[in-house]
Formats: structure tokens, sequence, C-alpha cells
């Protein structure tokens, strides 16, 4: 509130309230809280004295504090605001030294000096007739050892009214009213409160004719008055501001009062206010106030222009970043936080400002910023959401790289990446050109590729190279053996040391939002982990529909996956889920046969290998031949990977030779003579003879063609899911009660096709030619044990059936099949033959094998005039069956006696019901 001060009457004798740290002016009002001991009992008394009505009848006088210990600024009294406050408030608890420069000309006019032994400076009686020297006590080092004297206290100060008064917390609180300037005489009672003899100095009436006054009251009104209109642009109450400007009016003619108010709303310091509350002459106060306003409107003018610019010229986020940037060198200053981790702050909000992170995740980001300036560094909270925001930061939410889609470019790269493959090179860039239509029109949902084919094929290289025609990043994430969601989902971030899933890190690495992604080995996925379906996990990522919104549990905002080319691998689709199955389009990649091998190999392995070993292709050469043994005598596979390796070890054995060769030639010595060995001069060929040399005893030979037929042994054909293979079907009989025994790793399906088969043979044997009559039992006295050799292997599933009933055939009727006699197809218990998956890859694999006659099911014809390469079909005879008796037929080439007439019979009835 402001008020002029009236005139009331100022007792002789007043009490004294010693005012640490701040300056009370006449007209102002102020509130204090009053918790010192030396102030308590002023107040107890007063409140016993006075009844409430009465209490502004109650003057008190004001006396700042000087060479109080405790010099720190009062934290709860900032002096700093430059907001216009009449009524102010503090804390009379803490003390500061007052400008010795004003002390000491007081000194002059109240205080005698006693030098006594002991004494220090502050060591002062202020008053001669106080009578008595009290030293302050040396080592007095804190504000509540303080013994305050009446040398502490300045010899000008205030008279005061009282406005209220109420008991507080530890202590009072009042409401003073400051009314004139007083001189201290002296102090005439010191217990249990200081009582003064006091002198008042009201200011002077205002001389007009005094020219200088004038002068200075004109200075001051103009000052004034750029003040008060400042002070409207920091939105001050209008009533308050209407008062004072009223009170301005009055300028002329209480020009110190003007004065005393205005310099207590102003930033100023403790010293400065003494200056104005000791400047008693208006020609000294005056000039002073207005050159302390002066600076206080320079001030104002500043921040005033601080304030438009960082309204007017930036957003709301630039305006956050520049009052932060002010936050931290206050606090700076302070003391209360360093500097580096300031940068800290500053190098995360750069990092997501440059990520240019999409309105949800922003909201997200700023959430956690705001907490994160709340936390002390050390905590584990901080460096959780630190980790947080480093990954938001780190994504490319926004960042894609360029698409090239140039059809014939990419045909270019998948004909120098690979041999062969036609189909599937066909399908893959159908593919990009349905993706370059689609995405002309904005609107880029394809269907996931999913290769699938035995290990080495080039499934992965495929993807490869589907990325470099395509310009994308590409990025491999092995599927095998991931058996929890939250390897691909990633961990909630309530758990300990929680990271995004296998999908985000993989975007974090590519740092572009649409890299070509290859699902490696989706079949691996372990589905009903302990810890959710991962299969499920890929529902979602894989789902054109959903993916734009996919929610990663440690990120916990969606992110868009619908940019990314997904390509999933898999060796067998027999594990892949229905639904996931659903989502993907499958391209089926066979196994190689051996002229396709030979080609890879000469076209692609080799001179891939030759470039590794840092040679040229000049420097070795491999005849085909010897190319060809190193695939059919080193390896046994569907792909090519492990014909690399034995090309890789061909090739490293000359580079060896390339090199030895090489330093005899540098240190010229005859070819002869180096080392004492014999040399023979540096030869690039590889021929048929080296291989052995280089690799070793060829690993495999060929089972089929070594083989001698053997009753009770046929060749069978198998498909794994890896790719296909032969397998022996062995049987044996042994004496015994009619029993089966079967071994070889077999599996449930596969036990019942034995089954099926030697009832079939038990319930026909008169009709082979096994029993002479129709009621005997071939295995009266016997059992039967059928193997499968490779028992270390597992084999499942029916389509060995027929290959088993050759198998029993031959061992009863002491007659063999042809080891280059391949068969596979189901068989029933009627006799018929069904049909089997796997044709291309078995007939593949038997024609790597060696065999030359294939035996399969009628319904199967198809496959191999749709699937098997021609040169395969040409040098293998097939043989289509529908019955087993064509089956027993073809195999045995007529050596079974078969009852034809029944056999005919009963092979027509069951045609018919086909
Ligand atoms: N048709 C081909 N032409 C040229 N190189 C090939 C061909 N097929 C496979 N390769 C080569 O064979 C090696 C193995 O291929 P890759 O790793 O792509 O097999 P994969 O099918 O992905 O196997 P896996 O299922 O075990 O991951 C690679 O070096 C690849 O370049």
């Amino acid at each position: 509130m402001i008020r002029s001060s009236p005139s009331i009457p100022i007792p002789r004798t007043v009490p004294v309230l010693p005012l640490h740290d701040k300056v009370l002016l006449p007209g102002v009002v102020t509130r204090l809280q009053i918790s010192r001991r030396e102030s308590i009992p002023l107040f107890e008394k007063i409140l016993r004295t006075y009844d409430s009505k009465e209490l502004s009848k109650c003057i008190i006088a004001v006396f700042p504090v000087r060479g109080s210990p405790s010099t720190s600024p009062s934290a709860s009294s900032p002096s700093s605001s430059p907001a216009f406050t009449s009524t102010s408030s503090s804390s009379e608890d803490d003390g500061s030294a007052v400008s010795k420069a004003v002390i000491k000309r007081r000194q002059g006019v109240t205080n005698n000096r006693s030098q006594g032994p002991g004494d220090d400076e502050d060591s002062i009686v202020i008053g001669s007739s106080a009578g008595q020297v009290v030293p302050m006590r040396p080592g007095s080092g804190n504000s509540s050892s303080f013994a305050l004297t009446p040398a502490h206290l300045f010899g000008i100060g205030c008279a005061a009214r009282l406005v209220r008064l109420e008991r507080a917390v530890g202590g009072f609180t009042v409401v003073l009213e400051g009314i004139v300037r007083l001189r201290l005489n002296k102090i005439i009672a010191h217990t249990p409160f200081f009582e003064a003899d006091v002198s008042p100095m009201p200011d002077k009436a205002v001389d007009k004719n005094d020219q200088d006054l004038q002068d200075h009251i004109v200075a001051l009104r103009s000052t004034s008055k750029e003040f008060v209109s400042l002070l409207q642009t920091l939105k001050l109450p209008a009533p308050v501001l209407t008062q004072l400007q009223k009170f301005l009016e009055n300028v002329g003619l209480i020009p110190g009062q003007v004065v005393d108010l205005l310099i207590s709303t102003i930033e100023s310091t403790l010293e400065e206010k003494i200056m104005i509350l000791d400047a008693v002459d208006l020609k000294e106060r005056i000039p002073k106030a207005v050159e302390l306003l002066t600076r206080q409107i320079h001030v104002l003018k500043i921040s005033q222009k601080v304030h438009d610019n960082v309204e007017g010229k930036l957003n709301k986020k630039q305006r956050e970043f520049y009052l932060r940037q002010q936050m931290a060198a206050i606090k700076e200053e302070l003391g209360e936080k360093d500097a580096g981790e300031e940068d800290e702050m500053t190098t995360i909000e750069n990092r997501l400002n440059a990520a240019n992170l999409p309105a949800e995740v922003q909201k997200a980001a700023d959430r956690e910023m705001k907490r994160l300036r709340k936390m002390q560094p050390a905590s584990s909270e901080y460096s959780v959401i630190r980790n947080y925001l480093d990954w938001l930061g780190d994504l490319p939410w926004t960042k894609s790289s360029e698409d090239i889609l140039d059809v014939e470019k990419a045909r270019k790269q998948l004909n120098d990446d690979h041999h062969g493959l036609e189909k599937v090179k066909r399908r893959i860039l159908e593919y990009l050109a349905v993706t370059k239509l689609q995405q002309m029109k904005g609107d880029v949902k394809g269907p996931i590729l999913c290769l699938v084919g035995p290990p080495g094929v080039g499934k992965t290289s495929l993807g490869r190279s589907i990325a470099t025609a395509m310009g994308r990043k590409f990025h491999r994430i092995s599927l095998g053996g991931v058996w929890d969601e939250s390897e691909i989902r990633g961990h909630r971030r309530t758990y300990v040391g929680a990271l995004p899933g296998l999908i985000i890190h993989g975007l974090k690495k590519c740092e572009v939002n649409n890299p070509v992604f290859l699902l490696d080995e989706i079949d691996k996925v372990g589905s009903r982990g302990h810890h959710g379906d991962p299969s499920a996990a890929f529902l979602e990522v894989l789902d054109p529909e959903q993916n734009n919104t996919f929610t990663d549990h440690y990120l916990n905002v969606p992110f868009d996956l619908s940019k990314i080319l997904f390509i999933a691998t898999a060796n067998s689709v027999d594990t892949i889920p229905a639904p996931l199955l659903d989502r993907m389009e499958l391209i089926t990649i066979p196994g190689y046969t051996y002229a396709e091998k030979l080609a890879i190999a000469t076209n692609h392995l080799l001179p891939k290998q030759i470039r590794q070993h840092g040679l040229s292709e000049d420097d070795v050469k491999v005849t085909q031949p010897a190319l060809l043994k190193v695939a059919t005598g080193y390896t046994r596979e569907s792909g090519v990977r492990h014909l690399e390796r034995e090309i890789g070890s061909l090739v490293r054995a000359k580079a060896v030779e390339f090199a030895e060769a090489q330093e005899r030639k540098l240190s010229n010595v005859p070819v002869m003579e180096h080392a004492g060995k014999e040399h023979k001069e540096y030869q690039p060929l590889v021929t048929l003879e080296d291989v052995e040399e280089i690799l070793g005893q060829e690993k495999y030979v060929n089972e089929v063609t070594e083989r001698t037929p053997t009753p009770g042994v046929v060749t069978g054909m198998a498909y794994n899911g890896v790719g296909g293979g032969i397998l022996f079907i062995e049987v044996s009989q042994m004496p015994g009660k009619g029993l089966l025994q079967l071994t070889g790793s077999l599996g449930d399906v596969i036990k019942e096709s034995a089954q099926i088969a030697l009832s079939w043979v038990k319930s026909h044997g008169y009709e082979i030619g096994l029993t002479n009559s129709r009621g005997q039992n071939i295995m009266e006295k016997a059992d039967v044990h059928i193997h499968m050799p490779s028992g270390g292997t597992p084999k499942d599933g029916p389509s060995a059936g027929i290959a088993m009933v050759c198998a029993l055939v031959s061992m009863f009727s002491n007659q063999t099949v042809p080891a280059t006699t391949a068969m596979t197809g189901e068989f029933t218990l009627r006799g018929l033959v069904m049909p089997v998956g796997g044709i291309k890859e078995k007939v593949i694999a038997a024609h790597r094998a060696g065999v030359r006659k294939i035996i399969m099911p009628l319904r199967n014809q198809k496959d191999v005039t749709a699937d098997v390469p021609a040169n395969v079909r040409e040098e293998i005879e097939f043989f289509y069956a529908s019955t087993v008796w064509e089956v027993l037929r073809e195999a045995f080439e007529g050596r079974v006696v078969v009852r034809t007439g029944l056999a005919g019979a009963a092979a027509g009835a069951l045609d018919s019901r086909m």
C-alpha cells in the first residue's frame, strides 16, 4: 500500500527495532517476520500494553544493523525482483554489512570511538550517555551467536507505526509503516530491548526559489514518469498504477516522499538504500534517486527488448530453448548446477530437434525431457530416461533413402550376382515393378516375399541383391532361436536394462526408415515361448495394413514400418504358423543340380574366392572336371555353401604356392634349389588329379552306383525341409513269433507306414507268390526288422510307403531291386499309391546320387514336368504308378511272381474306386 506520511507526533524516547539486511523508508509499508531473541521482548511488551485498536498509536524506531557476521543475502527476501511492490516482506533474521563509507560519516556525528585493548572496529559505543563499552564477542561466527550491541545500530533510522501485529511460529509477524527519518541520539535502555533517545528529521518544505532544488525536481518528475510508464508494460494491477500516478502528481510538493517510495520499489542494494535513508537533505537525496531510477529504467528497457524478441521472432520451441539457456546461466551464477550438465541437456535437445519427430513422439519426448530436467544426474532413473531419449533421437523417423526403381538395372544386378534361378528372378522383378507403380500412386503396400529353400541356395544373397538394385540399405535379422516376443518388440521400460527389439535396433543401425529387412529363417522362430509368442509379433510387423503403427514396448510410441521392404527366408514352410504364412508370398528355390553347381562355381564362386584371396583370375584356373569332382566328391548338399568353402580351400592352397613362387623370384634363387627342396615352377591350372592332392581323399562316394543290389534293401527318396536326398530301407528276418521291429530314428507316421506295408505283404503273400496257399502266414515263425540307416537323422512322413513294401517283398522273395532304382509314394492298406511332396528336391537329389530310374505316384507326374530341370529329366527314367502292383512289377522288373489273374482283378477293383 502507498501512503503519504501523516504528521504524527514522535515521542522523544522510543523502543528500537534493529533491522537486519533491510531498510525502512518513510511512507513505505512493510511486513516483517520477527524471530530474533533481541526483538521478541519488544513485541511481547507491545502486545501486553496495547489492545488491538490502539496498536496504531505505538511508535517504534527502526534502525538498520551493521556488522552482523551473517552476510549472506537473504533467501527469503530476494531484492532482485524488478516488479513494483508497495508492501514488501522480509525476515529480519538475516544480517549484512552496511556501506562502510556511509557508516564512517555517521560515526562522526553520533559515536564515540573507544580503542581499548581487545576492541575491534565494531566495538563502538553509540551515544556517550550509554556510558559503557560493549565489545563484540570475537569469533562470533553465525547469526545465532551474534550478540547485538548498540554499536551495531546505524545512526539514522525511521520512525514506524505498527499497522498489524500477530503471533507467528517462533515469533511475530508485524506490518510497519515508515513515518519520518530519525536520528539516534543515544541508547538509554538495553534490556529487555533497546530504547533510544531520538530526534525526527522531517523533509524540509520545498523552497520554490531554490533553483537547484527545482532543477532536481524537474529531473525527478520526468524520470519517475518514464519509470511508471515502463511499469505499465509489466502488467501491474491497475489500481496500484493509478494510485502511483496520482501520487506522482505531487512530486513538486513532496519530492522527498516520492523518492523514498520509488527507491523502496526498485532493484537496489542495501548500501544504496542506506544511502537514500542517510540523505536527509533533498538536494542530496533527489539526484541520487534519479541516478538509481535511470539505471532501473535501463534494466527494464533491456528486459522488455529481450522479451519482445523472444515473443515475436521465435517459435514456441526456440523460445523455450532461449529461456532455458537464460535459466541455465542464472543457475550457473547461483552455483546450483554445473555447466557440463546443462550442455548434456542441450545436446539431447538438439538431437531430438534434428530427428524431426512426429507430433505424438514429440509429445512423449517433451514429457520425458521435463522429467529429466528435474532429476539428479546421478540417479538411476536419470540414465534410464536419458537412454530412452537417445533412442528417440537416434531413430530415422522421417529419414528415407531415395529408391532406384529401375527394373532393367535390377535385372542386371540379379543376373550378375546369381546364376540360374530364372523363375525366382522373374518374380522378384515383377515385385519391384509393382512397387514402382504403387509408389507413383503414393500407395506402397506390396506383399511380403518369403524365399523358401534349403541352406546355401542363395536366399540371403538374393535379398542383398534386391537391396543393391533398389539402392536401399540392407539389414539381416537372424531369427533362428528367437523365443521371446520381447526380442522382437522390446522390453517395457519398467524392466531393468530394458531395450528395444530387433526391428527398432535394425532401424537405428540403418539410419533410414526404408531399408530392406531380411528376416532370416523365419521358420525357426519359436512359437509359444515363455514370454509371449514371437510369431504373433510378426503378424503385426508383416501386415501392411497394421505395420504403420508398430509399437515397440520400449519406445511405447508408434513407428511407421510401412516403408521397409521385408523379405523373409525359410528352409521349410511346415513350421511357419498359418496366419504368418498367409501374409507372405512364397518363392521356392529348389536345390541345384550338378550342372547348375558347376556353372555357379565357374562363374561366381571361383572368381569370388580368387578375389578374396588377393589373386587374379589368371593366377588360378580350375578345369571343369576338377570343379565337378569338388562338387560330387567333397560336398553333399542342395545349396553351394560347402562347395564355396571347398573351392576356398583349393584357392588358398594355390595362393600359398603362388606366394612361395613370388618369394623365390624376388630372392633370385634357382627354381630347383630353394631351401634345399625341389620346386616346380608355379602352375595356375588345377586339374582333376590335383584336387585329391589338395583337398585330401574324396569324402563322398556315389552311394547308389557303388552298391551291389541286395535282397531286402531298397533305395528310397527323402525330403526334410533342408533339401532332398536318398535313403536306404533295409529289411531282415529272424526266427521269432511274427513281431515287427523298427529302428533308425523313425517318427510315428513312418512307423505306421511300416506296419501298413507289413500287413499288406502278409495279406497278399499268396498273390505275390511268397506263399503256396492263401491261409499261410509268412511270419509264422519269424520276426521282421526294418531299419533305415543314418540312425542319427530323424525321419518321418508317409512317403517311404511303397519303398517299404518293395523292401519286404524283396526280402521274403529273395529278389533284388537295382540300387539305381529309387522310389517315393504313400501307400494305403488297400494298395493305392498316393501323391507326396518335395518331388523336385527329391528328384534332383536322387539324380545327384546316381539314381537312373524313379518310381513315383501317378498324381505327381505334373510336378516332374513342371519343376524338374530338363537335363535331369533326360537322364532319368520315370515310372508313374497308381497301385502297388504296378510298383512291384516295375521295381522287380518282372522277377517277382505276381499271380496276375488275382492281382489284376484286385487292381482293377481298386482302380475303379480311386
Ligand atoms: N544361384 C547362385 N548364383 C551365384 N551364387 C550363389 C547362388 N546361390 C547361392 N550362391 C552363393 O552361395 C553362398 C551361400 O548363399 P546364401 O548365404 O545366400 O544362402 P542361403 O540360402 O541364404 O542359406 P541359409 O538358408 O543357410 O541362410 C553365397 O555366397 C551366394 O552368393
